[in-house]
């Protein structure tokens, strides 16, 4: 699915105005019946409903909310900020509409002390602005604002919370922005929505389809994308009936050093469930027996010292290598690094140290071989590419990085997101908190470098792996909860995650 900024959406909202076509007020009617129809799921008539609007359109979808729950026998008010302007268009209409069904207390506030008394049980809903923000919110509507995020009542917003950008909250004044419990985004995830510090105003968020014109999205540029199984489908390899374990290709996975063989043991069973045809696990001498023992599908390289990686094995055989997890950041480490890196000429994937090490040596970053994978979590970023003020800034660090460099960068975390080098940003939507424990960065690394060794492009290696890594995670969580789950457990529902994208 693209994503989009607000002012697009407004232009494919007016797009399916003229094309569908169907009328402002119809559009906004059927938009306001989404939210209804969700609030009719989640609260009883007992619960009042206390509406403020704003005075555009996303104060016209609260009137029009109120009304039609009003019309089901819900018990609505509804506050409407006085900015001493006539209400213009589908709104003014809705206020109209709500005056002639007369089932809602109405009045129009102009300053704080209009603010309505609310009783425990109501329920606050946010219309006050949505899309059509301009300039952050100060003053009056600032003041409405702190007065309902003061309150301990639900509060569900509607598009966005009120006072929050879609793209960049950077210059935003963040006191001044509506902590919703829920929030129904219309037809598009927002991309603000994506971003960790941005959860405390969105509370849980769902996309409530409206159906804007499909030619208004497909017509409209996007560089930025939410990745759905539907996608993910055409990227993962079919196994055909002559296919071989030559078919599937032969990784070699550097990982691993005294006190953390673990990492190669958790990535060595990730590569070998996403499918590779062959794996050789690069070991220091201390970790023969364990990888032998622990993954006996694993062929092993043995490194000539007896804790750390410090030379890289003939590279002839491999059509794919993974480097980084557990090997640690020794001088010698360092050395073997920057020789494979050169001598490796397709892509490889890097994660864990070997990011640490490539912060320490940035001038290694140009020698990367070009499509190369780097899977850094956000302090591995931020040592790769430096301190950045906030989500947003930091993915257009991101995608930087990866024009410049002509590499993938996988950002990890709740949203991973996946630049490429053409400048595409992808956001993953599967995976759980659940993940957030030791190795389960091993398994990414695996699962990754087993794609990229059945010759998956790059691109879909590093999208693909990401979702199934996370569809993989949901499983297990979903079989042992999420505070049992360990890294292992993900790897151990790789093959369900298979089945799913069947
Ligand atoms: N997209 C869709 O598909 C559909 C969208 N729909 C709905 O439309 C919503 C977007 O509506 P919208 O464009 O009218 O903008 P909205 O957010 O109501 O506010 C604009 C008003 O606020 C004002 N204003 C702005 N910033 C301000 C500030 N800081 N402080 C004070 N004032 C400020 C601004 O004035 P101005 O900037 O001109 O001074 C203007 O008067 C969208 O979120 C969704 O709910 C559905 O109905 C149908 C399908
Ligand atoms: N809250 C979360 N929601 C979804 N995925 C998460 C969450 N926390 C962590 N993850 C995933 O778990 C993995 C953790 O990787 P990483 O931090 O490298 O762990 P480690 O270094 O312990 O292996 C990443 O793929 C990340 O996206
Ligand atoms: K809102």
């Amino acid at each position: 699915m693209k994503l989009f900024s607000t002012k697009q959406i407004a232009g494919i909202d007016s797009f399916t105005i003229e094309h569908e076509p169907v009328s402002d007020i119809d559009l906004m009617e059927r938009a306001a019946l989404q939210i209804t129809n969700w609030l009719v799921q989640h609260f009883s008539t007992e619960q009042k409903m206390v509406f403020f609007a704003g005075p555009g359109n996303n104060g016209g979808d609260a009137l029009a909310i109120a009304r039609q729950l009003a019309g089901l026998d819900y018990q609505c008010e509804v506050c409407l900020l006085d900015f001493r302007k006539e209400l213009k268009g589908s709104p003014a209409t809705n206020w109209k509409r709500l005056q002639e069904q007369g089932k809602v207390a109405l009045s129009k506030i102009k300053d704080v002390d209009g603010f309505p008394k609310v009783a425990a049980n109501d329920v606050l809903l946010d219309g006050l602005f949505g899309s059509g923000l301009s300039r952050p919110l100060e003053g009056f509507p600032a003041e409405i604002v702190h007065k309902m995020n003061a309150l301990p009542n639900t509060t569900v917003a509607i598009d966005i919370p009120s006072g929050l950008m879609g793209e960049n909250n950077s210059e935003n004044i963040l006191e001044n922005i509506v902590r919703a419990d829920f929030t129904l985004t219309f037809q598009f995830p927002k991309i603000s929505f994506l971003f960790a510090e941005n959860e405390l105003f969105t509370g849980n968020w769902q996309v409530l389809p409206i159906g804007l014109h499909p030619g208004g999205i497909a017509k409209t540029p996007s560089d930025f994308f939410f990745v759905e199984k539907e996608d993910v489908k055409e990227m993962i390899p079919r196994r055909t009936k002559f296919s071989h374990k030559g078919t599937f290709g032969h990784a070699l996975l550097v990982a691993g050093s005294y006190g953390k063989m673990g990492a190669s043991v958790l990535a060595s069973k990730a590569c070998l469930r996403s499918g590779v045809g062959l794996l050789t696990s690069h070991v220091p001498r201390l970790g023969y027996s364990i990888i032998q023992t622990a993954v006996p599908e694993a062929m092993v390289s043995i490194d000539e010292h007896d804790s750390i990686f410090t030379g890289i094995p003939d590279l002839t055989p491999f059509n794919a290598v993974g480097v980084g997890p557990g090997i640690g950041r020794k001088k010698n480490t360092c050395k073997a690094l920057c020789d494979l890196i050169k001598q490796f000429r397709s892509p490889m994937v890097l994660d864990a140290d070997a990011l640490n090490i490539l912060s320490e040596n940035k001038e290694l970053l140009r020698e990367l071989p070009e499509n190369s994978i780097l899977t850094p979590h956000p302090g591995e970023f931020e040592r790769l590419a430096g301190e950045t003020a906030d989500s947003w800034e930091r993915i257009q660090v991101q995608r930087q990085m990866a024009k410049e460099f002509r590499v993938i960068v996988v950002l990890k975390g709740a949203f991973t997101s996946v630049a490429l080098p053409d400048g595409r940003l992808f956001f993953n939507a599967t995976g759980n908190p659940g993940m957030a424990t030791a190795g389960s960065g091993d398994s990414l690394t695996g699962i990754i470098l087993g794609l990229l060794a059945q010759r998956v492009c790059p691109e879909y290696a590093a999208i693909a792996g990401v979702f199934l890594h996370g569809l993989a995670g949901d499983i297990a969580a979903g079989r042992i909860s999420e505070n049992a789950l360990i890294a292992g457990d993900i790897t151990n529902c790789l093959g369900k995650a298979f089945l799913e994208l069947k």
